[in-house]
């Protein structure tokens, strides 16, 4: 990879609508567009597309998940393949989320301790431990553009002092992850994770400490962890706009196309989330009319395609009737069409919001948009 060290890392607003902003990141595999949605691909790969698919789909950036690759196939193997890019065919951005979540989502095969977080895989149940300084050491030998933190993510409901001793973990644990990977080695950036549960003044004192500390940009972690979407929204706008300006904000496992927009406006510029292709996978597919759950037997004889308004391969070549008579059938292909549409749709819609941040109207587009997917009026 050949990046300019001059301007990587560099976060560069172009526009800005309301809170919402339009911008770019430079990292060492290509420029960002932003706001963006990242498709998940825990494992190396976006569940049944191949980097063809979603780079017609417009896919500029993917995750991948430091605790599934420490596992399998291993982060000394990626370092012998010369990292995920290179044995995955991946050649444009990657970040990588450092395990807390993942780890924390173990419930009950971990033992958490000031120096890091011991845990058992969820395929063998063989005792793993992960310090700040493994967690970056595997990021590395991963070769994401953007590294994340070992933090805690608390669980919805912890009370305030757990909280509150969680969130100073957090930060020492941060502290630790950006000593051991310094400023821009490998070409790799780093962000920090606000914590603090959904008290406002833990949040506020999470980011005043995280704030201190040299990170290319900062993520709002410890959302979408079950909570209502009004308690979401509501910890969202109170602390997306104390969040750096100049350099990115990452809301982590963001979610519905409407909670993206929520997002959008207020100041956020990255999101990830397992939906559209996990959705996919179930039947359940977003549209521009709203959604659709393909399995319905109305889609029995439907010619028509599964979104008229659609650029993708499955909306240009296949009826509603056929894509049903797949998910019926329990055919592979219905895996393939139905993520490669859901990724494109997704990804359509961040495009959408970055030309309407630039045109000045993204309130407007925020509110078809909640007419579009607005629960069904019985
Ligand atoms: C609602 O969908 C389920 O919830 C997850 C998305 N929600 C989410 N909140 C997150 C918080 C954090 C965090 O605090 N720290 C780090 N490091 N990473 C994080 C990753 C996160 N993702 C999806 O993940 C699964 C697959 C468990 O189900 C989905
Ligand atoms: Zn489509």
């Amino acid at each position: 990879m050949t990046y300019d060290p001059a301007t990587l890392g560099q976060f560069t607003i172009t526009a800005t609508d309301g809170a919402a902003r339009r911008g770019s990141l430079v990292t060492a595999h290509g420029v960002v567009q932003t706001p963006i949605f990242m498709p998940v691909g825990t494992q190396g790969s976006v569940k049944a597309l191949a980097p063809d698919d979603l780079d017609a789909a417009g896919a500029q950036i993917i995750l991948g998940n430091t605790y599934h690759l420490y596992l399998r196939p291993g982060d000394d193997l990626l370092a012998r393949k010369g990292g995920l890019h290179r044995f995955a065919s991946w050649n444009k951005p990657i970040l990588t989320d450092s395990g807390g979540f993942q780890v924390f989502s173990l419930k009950d095969i971990r033992k958490l301790s000031e120096d890091g977080v011991e845990f058992r895989s969820h395929h063998d149940g063989s005792k793993h431990f992960f310090s700040p300084e493994k967690v970056m050491s595997i990021q590395n030998n991963i070769g994401s553009d953007i590294m994340m933190v070992l933090d805690e993510c608390v669980a919805y409901g912890a009370d305030y002092d757990y909280t509150a001793k969680s969130l100073e973990l957090t930060t020492r644990w941060a502290r630790r992850c950006r000593q051991a990977h310094p400023r821009h080695k490998n070409g790799q950036l780093l962000f920090g994770i606000n914590q603090g549960g959904f008290f406002k003044d833990l949040r506020e004192r999470s980011l005043a400490q995280l704030a201190e500390i040299d990170f290319d940009g900062f993520a709002i972690g410890g959302l979408s962890v079950g909570e209502s979407i009004p308690e979401m929204y509501d910890m969202l706008h109170h602390i997306a706009p104390l969040m750096p300006r100049d350099t990115p904000r990452y809301l982590m496992g963001v979610g519905t196309p409407l909670d993206i927009l929520e997002g959008i406006s207020a100041g956020v510029d990255m999101f990830d989330c397992v939906l559209p292709t996990r959705n996919a996978r179930n039947g359940t597919l977003y549209t521009s009319q709203g959604k659709v759950n393909i399995r319905r037997a109305e889609y029995r004889e439907d010619d028509s395609p599964l979104d008229p308004l659609c650029p993708c391969y499955a909306c240009r070549t296949f009826s509603k009737a056929y894509l049903r008579h797949l998910y019926v059938a329990q055919e592979l292909l219905s895996y393939r069409l139905n993520s490669l549409h859901n990724i494109t749709f997704f990804l359509t819609l961040a495009r959408q919001a970055r030309e309407a941040i630039e045109q000045g109207r993204f309130a407007a587009l925020k509110a078809h948009y909640q007419d579009v997917f607005a629960p069904a009026k019985d």
